[in-house]
């Protein structure tokens, strides 16, 4: 087996509490195709109490890490509201990725080489099966919660339809469906993504300037025009170099300094794939066997998630709460109003109704 050396160029960005799960057999994807040794790499925080009722399942979003402490400052971590003294807070890095679980950069056991364009599409149900195998090796057999943003939305969904085995979840700038919409914006970036010839090269970095511009693109969706309009203001002789241009090229060099452009070329199709419904009748049929009481938010000026994708989970599920939340960041609000986040949260977590 060849050992996954978890991705960064930056170290500290891969924290030392780090785990692996090897798992040595065949690992059977949605579309057919299988990896073989699949690794999963993941962190947990505090002790799993004597009836093992104290689990939150951390999933993660496009470009975090299996680090929840370090992506979810004010939500996650010691004096939060998730924390490792009442909590045993599990988050594994989603297949694909590049910060340690098995993706694009690793090597294909099969051929010794880097897969880099050769990984396979994966799906969300895929990240999902992954995430069970860990559970089972952890030998969990419950969750009190589930907890996820944008697509680790997504993978909390999936998951509590496989496998009704949580108390609580709660989602946040989420669907139950990938939209047309979300699917445009993905197929942009990963536009850009294929136009640099070295994607398809056998550069370890391959595709690195693409993902630049990709990230680009991805935080118009990410933000609202209000976060760029204050922050970024030029003065009025401005003839070029503009603040919000130096503000979108920073932000692709501060991505491709610690993401794989393949890995980000991977998840996104991943996130196309995202619907619930998919071999269950319908998204609605699918929801409503959702018994788990589940807190749903929704950010109002979320323009890749929008409110909409929320109200559907809503509207369909037997035991659910639905909050709209304001901020100036948008889609993004989901990682900074921890605060508002909290002040719903608690009170949802507090309740005996489970
Ligand atoms: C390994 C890991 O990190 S795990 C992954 C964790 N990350 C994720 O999950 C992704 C989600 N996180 C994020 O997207 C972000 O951290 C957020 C949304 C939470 C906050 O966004 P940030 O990028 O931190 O803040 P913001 O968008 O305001 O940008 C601030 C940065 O832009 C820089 N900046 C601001 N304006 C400009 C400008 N005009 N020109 C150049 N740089 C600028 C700031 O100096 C600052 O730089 P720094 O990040 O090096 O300190
Ligand atoms: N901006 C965050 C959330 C995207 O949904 C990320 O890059 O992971």
């Amino acid at each position: 087996m060849t050992t996954s050396i978890p991705f960064t160029q930056n170290p500290k960005k891969v924290s030392d509490s780090l785990h692996y799960y090897r798992h040595s057999d065949e690992f059977c994807l949605e579309s057919g195709e299988t990896l073989n040794e699949v690794q999963i790499a993941y962190q947990t925080f505090g002790t799993l109490n004597q009836d093992k009722s104290n689990v939150v399942w951390v999933c993660h979003a496009l470009t975090a890490n299996a680090d929840p402490i370090q992506w979810w400052p004010g939500l996650i971590g010691y004096n939060y509201l998730i924390n490792p003294e009442e909590h045993f807070i599990v988050c594994a890095n989603i297949l694909g990725s590049c910060y340690g679980t098995t993706g694009p950069r690793d090597f294909d056991p099969n051929t010794g080489e880097r897969y880099l364009s050769n990984f396979p599409n994966i799906t969300i149900r895929d990240q999902v099966k992954a995430h069970i195998l860990l559970r089972k090796h952890l030998e969990i057999e419950r969750i009190h919660l589930g907890m996820g943003g944008s697509t680790g939305g997504q993978q909390i969904l999936e998951w509590v339809i496989e496998e009704p085995i949580f108390d609580k979840l709660f989602v946040i700038a989420t669907s139950a469906q990938s939209s047309p919409w979300g699917k445009a914006i993905r197929a942009a970036q990963r536009m850009a993504i294929e136009a640099d010839p070295s994607f398809y090269s056998s550069s370890v970095n391959g595709g690195k300037k693409g993902m630049e511009a990709a990230r680009a693109m991805a935080l118009l969706s990410y933000r609202t025009p209000s976060t760029f309009n204050q922050s970024q203001k030029d003065d009025n002789e401005a003839l070029d170099n503009y603040r919000a241009e130096s503000y979108q090229r920073y932000q692709g060099l501060k991505l491709s300094h610690r993401f794989d452009a393949r890995s980000y070329y991977v998840l996104g199709k991943a996130m196309d794939t995202h619907n619930v419904g998919r071999g269950r009748g319908s998204v609605q049929k699918a929801l409503a066997t959702i018994k788990a009481e589940t807190l749903i938010i929704g950010i109002e000026g979320d323009i890749l998630f929008p409110i909409e994708d929320q109200q559907i989970i809503a509207e369909h599920l037997p035991n659910s709460t639905f909050k709209i939340i304001q901020s100036d960041y948008g889609h993004d609000g989901f990682l900074i109003e921890t605060q508002k986040i909290s002040e719903i949260l608690k009170p949802f977590l507090s309740n005996e109704s489970n």
